[in-house]
């Protein structure tokens, strides 16, 4: 727990010094103010009692003043750093978190942070809270020297058997709380996949994407049905746990509570008593009902701080997860360099399992893409086509051979050994899911190139390439922040121009037509051999039409590699992609 709080300081230490110093001087300043107050008050009873008019009353103000200065340093002197550092602590905290989940999150093979493990973890590394680790474990360490002072004042006066009861009563009080706190957090643990599928739940019955379909197939009533379900589940199983942790605290509760007010009640009757002064009298109760106040506020702050720790654990583990090995996958593409364009791409032997499941996606797969070469990747649907673009793009490792671009190897091992030789090679890609960026419209272009943001003719270029009409680079897309809305062909065509900025040496098109109406899908495919000539490129598609007129094409079928060849060769072996090719062709002629 110690490592968890100097984790979390010395990460905002590293943020912003100032705060975090403040807040720390500040709350142990405060620490020595309340034994000298009680010596102070002790003092001043005893001049008190021992005072006639014939005696200067100097040393009674003297005290009596000291006493009121402490109390200003106290509750005023101190009232404004401590808000003020952790306001800001709160800000850099919650900045700094965030900004490490997410970019430990980009360099995450893309596998892992699908991977539902992954997300559970990630669900839970998002709800730690710097500050509250720094600013618990403070208060925390505060309470407990605090408390150290006011039982050496008792131990001075020779209280050491009712402090043993009390301290004993502590002592089970904080075990039987700990056990609460780490039972109620395993608990949320388990929780975080039922609250993820509420999410999604919530999620489609609210978000604009599903919106139409739930509408017209009407399914809010079942969808809110599974919601509840989740939700009523969960609520009772946490106000189980809460019921079965509060009664499990009760008899300890009950105990420090019986000898707290027995003690106090008795503090007369204590061993020694009677050679007490009134002072003696006075800070020895005060003493004594501050730290039985504070002892159950210190287990409570013990009992946050530990539920703070396990989240911080989760967090760390989500910080440690292995990353991916070939680089950083996200800027990969971006880091590549140009000059293997005549290298081409062979796959050897490559197979592929998705995380937790046991069919290969891909197996055993062995082809050539030669440099200058335009192939289509045909197949049905779950053939495994996105997957071995994803694959090529380097957001998943083979589980089994190696990709070679030009002869340099891109697996992620060789890729890390060989960083500058393997950025040899410039990818670009349009996906089927592209990204729609509510940003403005040149960031959409241009936001993986920063240094072409306001080239404005090379922007306008590849928009008027990719087929995109509208003018006003500046215009805001997505009217969800008071943008324009563009159709999903007009958004395909963005996410074309944002390939197209990259005069990239191999291109993919993993079908992104699917929004295009049957014109714009045939402009798009043209576009598709207009940009990639003379480039390697790889397109997937269903239109068996568009396929014919790829240098090569490759069909797929349950995750392997079934026919290779020109269209005219695959023809004449009246396999799979023939069969295929009739089928579209017969629907299309209407035989
Ligand atoms: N993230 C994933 N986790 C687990 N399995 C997946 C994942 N993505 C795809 N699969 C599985 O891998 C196989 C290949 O899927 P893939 O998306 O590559 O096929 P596809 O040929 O692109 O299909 P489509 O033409 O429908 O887009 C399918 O069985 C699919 O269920």
């Amino acid at each position: 727990m110690i490592r968890c709080f100097l984790q979390a300081a010395s990460i905002l230490y590293q943020v912003e010094k100032r705060p975090v110093v403040v807040l720390a001087a500040a709350m142990l300043t405060i620490v020595p103010v309340l034994p000298a107050e009680l010596w102070l008050m002790k003092e001043l009873i005893n001049r008190i009692q021992g005072w006639n008019p014939s005696l200067s009353s100097y040393p009674i103000l003297t005290a009596a003043a000291w006493l009121a200065a402490l109390m200003l340093v106290n509750n005023i002197g101190l009232g404004v750093p401590i808000p003020m550092a952790l306001t800001r602590i709160n800000e850099i905290g919650a900045l700094e978190h965030q900004r490490l989940v997410l970019e430990k999150t980009s360099r995450l093979p893309l596998q892992s942070v699908e991977a539902p493990s992954v997300k559970d973890i990630r669900e839970r590394a998002l709800l730690v809270s710097l500050h509250e680790v720094y600013s618990t474990g403070l208060q925390w360490i505060q309470q407990l020297i605090q408390a150290a002072l006011l039982v050496s004042i008792l131990l001075a006066f020779g209280q050491w058997i009712p402090l043993a009861a009390v301290i004993g009563a502590t002592v089970l009080l904080s075990i039987v709380t700990g056990k609460s706190v780490r039972s109620l957090e395993k608990l949320s643990r388990s929780q975080t996949p039922d609250q993820r599928l509420m999410d999604h739940y919530a999620g489609l019955m609210t978000g604009k994407e599903a919106a139409k379909e739930i509408r017209l197939f009407g399914h809010a009533p079942e969808l809110e049905k599974r919601w509840r379900g989740l939700y009523e589940r969960q609520s009772r199983d946490r106000r189980t746990a809460v019921r079965v942790s509060e009664l499990r605290k009760l008899g300890p509760e009950l105990l420090l509570a019986l000898l707290s007010g027995l003690l106090l009640a008795l503090l007369v009757l204590l061993p020694g008593a009677r050679t007490f002064t009134a002072g003696d009298f006075a800070v020895l109760f005060m003493t004594m009902s501050m730290l039985l106040a504070k002892l159950p506020d210190i287990v409570r702050t013990g009992g946050s701080f530990q539920k703070l720790y396990m989240r911080w654990e989760d967090f760390r583990t989500y910080l440690e997860l292995e990353e991916d090995a070939s680089e950083e996958n996200a800027g990969r593409a971006e880091a590549c360099g140009r000059s293997a364009a005549g290298g081409g791409l062979r796959l050897s032997d490559v197979s592929f399992r998705y995380p937790g499941v046991d069919r290969k996606a891909l197996d055993g797969i062995r082809m050539t893409i030669p440099p200058g070469c335009r192939a289509a990747l045909v197949g049905e649907n779950g053939s495994g086509k996105s997957t071995l673009v994803k694959l090529l793009a380097g957001f998943y490792q083979p589980s089994e051979g190696g990709i070679d671009w030009g002869g340099l190897p891109a697996s992620g091992l060789e890729l890390d050994r060989e960083p500058e030789r393997a950025r040899n090679v410039k990818l670009a890609a349009v996906f089927q899911d592209f990204s729609q960026l509510h940003v403005r419209l040149r960031e959409n272009v241009a936001l993986g190139q920063l240094a072409e943001l306001h080239n404005d003719p090379a922007i306008e270029a590849a928009l008027r390439s990719a087929g995109y009409r509208k003018s006003g680079l500046d215009t805001q897309l997505g009217t969800a922040f008071g943008g324009i809305e563009p159709s999903g062909g007009e958004w395909q065509k963005i996410a074309t121009a944002r390939a197209l900025m990259r005069d990239a040496d191999f291109v993919f098109f993993d079908e992104p037509t699917a929004a295009l109406d049957p014109q714009a899908e045939r402009e798009a495919f043209e576009l598709f051999m207009k940009v990639t000539e003379g480039k390697s490129a790889l397109l997937v598609t269903h239109r068996l039409g568009a396929a014919k007129q790829a240098d090569l094409v490759f069909v797929l079928r349950q995750g392997k590699l079934v026919e290779q060849g020109t269209h005219e060769e695959l023809m004449r072996m009246n396999g799979e992609y023939s069969r295929m090719y009739r089928t579209q062709a017969s629907w299309y002629s209407g035989d």
